[in-house]
């Protein structure tokens, strides 16, 4: 390696009460270098980095950074966030920190005010934004409402604002776990550009395609130690898995989206044709939102029994609000929800839940979990009457309840009385999906970006449950920004483009190559071509 080094950690330990996080990891990054950290759910990977960016101290180690990427090395162990963004170094989390009653321009100038008198000067800070946003090619409107955002787009709002500090190493916790292809392809865009002006990334993914697409240099972490470096350009995501889980999940690869002919595995197991009445039922559903008049303008689709119904788009066309207005979670304006016969459209939550609805919400923190409630409650979370004792929990119930869930969906640490806060989000992520799935008799299954976050291992799992639920029955529904997700799983596919749904087709007839046109508007329902 030629170029100068931009950050080296070593012998990092760090712990909270009896976890141990990092136990003496090291990392070395060159400037100039995409640099890709991986690592099983837990491993350790965002405390180090969030150690790096100031975030926590570490308990030992030193941590030494040349300042704005360049030049000699500083011992900056200890630092805070204010002095690693003063010298350059910003990370963008798994889990926003944008303040939702402000706009995306206020969002990302906050702390670096412009002022005009006392006032925010809003039309600058907005111009600014802007510009920014075209010349990085990360698409925001700048007048909106963060609350209003999905969280693709939210995603996007996070690294403009570490950008607009002025990073040159620049640190991101799974960025991609919401983006459809497009959007990844637009990032790497990004990224790359930084790195060709001598800018630094270390980026934290669990999508082993994307490290050997984009990165130039690997380090492996397993349970709070860095076990393994790697050049890129000499190894396959068969050996990275290995490294990272220690086993052979060979399985699992085809299903994160290696290229083998369109990216996906053909689903052997799926149905030729789901029979019998729909257990869903939705017509004409029309939603309202901020930024279309119609967030959801006009969408009708079944679901049989046995079936996997995958909705495929780029964010922020109307999918989320889609399966927010199907939990009970939004009001549509008009159209109607049938649940197993029943018509559902005018019951909240609750009763939709009672009448068989699961839900794996794509905002884990938002809708899916109570950080401060342990493993054990967040396991019940919805489910407390069926835990119920006359007006008291069950306890030893609950408590077997979660022991059983804890082993089956191998969350860790194995101790439920541990808050959901203090989890890994891959582990947190492994909660909502081991409630939603075995918690109630459900007919249907909302899964919204379900493997989002969690690693190889993890993801081998969930699809297997999702397979098992449909080999039992349910009707499910996935919305995910992961293409080959869906055409790993779905049985058809449709795809959502500014509201409505651009095709459906049998997923014998869906690829990548035939779906993109219609996720970019190129393609789409009556023939229209976008601009
Ligand atoms: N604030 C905290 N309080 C208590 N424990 C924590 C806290 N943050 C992390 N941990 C624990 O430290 C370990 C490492 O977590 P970390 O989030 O660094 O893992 P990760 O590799 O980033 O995982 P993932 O891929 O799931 O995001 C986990 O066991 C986690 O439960």
């Amino acid at each position: 390696m030629t170029s100068a080094t931009a950050l080296r950690l070593r012998g990092v330990q760090k712990s909270f009460g009896p976890v141990v996080a990092n136990r003496d990891a090291s990392l070395e990054v060159a400037a100039g270098e995409i640099h890709a950290l991986v690592g099983e759910n837990g491993a350790g990977k965002s405390t180090l980095m969030r150690i790096l960016s100031g975030m926590y101290g570490p308990d030992a180690g030193t941590i030494e950074v040349a300042p704005n990427g360049t030049g000699a090395l500083r011992d900056v162990t200890g630092w805070s966030t204010n002095e690693a963004i003063a010298a350059g170094v910003g990370m963008v989390h798994q889990h926003f920190m944008l303040v939702p009653t402000l706009t995306v321009a206020e969002n990302v100038v906050l702390g670096q005010e412009l002022t005009r008198g006392w006032q925010l000067d809003r039309a600058r800070a907005e111009a600014e934004v802007r510009a920014l946003s075209e010349r990085t090619g990360l698409a925001v409107a700048a007048d909106r409402l963060v609350s209003e955002l999905s969280v693709g787009e939210a995603q996007r709002v996070e690294i403009l604002k570490v950008l607009y500090r002025g990073a040159r190493i620049l640190i991101l916790d799974e960025p991609t776990a919401v983006l459809s292809p497009p959007e990844v392809q637009e990032l790497w865009t990004v990224l790359r550009g930084l790195a060709a002006q001598g800018g630094t990334v270390v980026l934290i993914t669990h999508k082993l395609d994307e490290v050997v697409d984009i990165s130039d240099t690997i380090t492996v972490m397993r349970a709070g130690t860095t076990v393994e470096r790697i050049r890129t350009a000499d190894t396959t995501p068969q050996a990275i898995a290995r490294a990272m889980v220690g086993r052979d999940v060979a399985l699992a690869l085809d299903a994160v989206g290696l290229p083998d002919g369109d990216g996906a595995r053909r689903d052997d197991d799926a149905p030729a044709t789901a029979r019998g009445t729909p257990l869903l039922s939705v017509t004409d559903l029309v939603v309202p939102g901020a930024r279309r008049a119609n967030e959801v303008d006009g969408v009708s689709f079944t679901v049989a029994p046995g079936e996997i119904f995958g909705i495929a788009g780029v964010e922020g066309n109307g999918q989320t609000e889609l399966l927010e207005a199907l939990a009970g979670l939004a009001r549509p304006t008009s159209g109607r929800i049938a649940l197993a016969g029943q018509d559902v459209t005018a019951l909240g939550v609750r009763a939709r839940a009672d009448a068989g609805l699961s839900h794996i919400p794509e905002d884990r923190h938002r809708r899916g979990l109570v950080l401060d409630y342990s493993i054990a409650d967040n396991l019940i979370l919805g489910l407390q009457h069926r835990f119920a004792r006359g007006v008291r929990l069950d306890q030893p119930r609950v408590a077997e309840n979660a022991r059983r869930l804890v082993a089956e969906y191998d969350i860790r640490p194995a101790d439920p009385s541990l808050p959901a806060r203090a989890l890994s989000g891959g582990n947190q992520q492994k909660i909502v999906i081991a409630r939603e799935m075995t918690g109630r008799d459900y007919h249907v299954l909302l899964a919204a970006q379900p493997t989002r976050g969690v690693d190889v291992g993890a993801i081998e799992f969930i699809h297997d449950q999702l397979r098992r639920a449909r080999a039992a029955g349910k009707a499910i529904v996935l919305v995910s920004a992961d293409l080959a997700e869906i055409l790993a799983l779905a049985d058809r596919v449709a795809v959502m483009y500014r509201g409505r749904f651009a095709t459906v087709l049998p997923r014998r007839e869906a690829s990548a190559e035939r779906l993109g046109p219609y996720m970019t508007g190129a393609a789409g329902a009556a023939g229209e071509v976008a601009a």
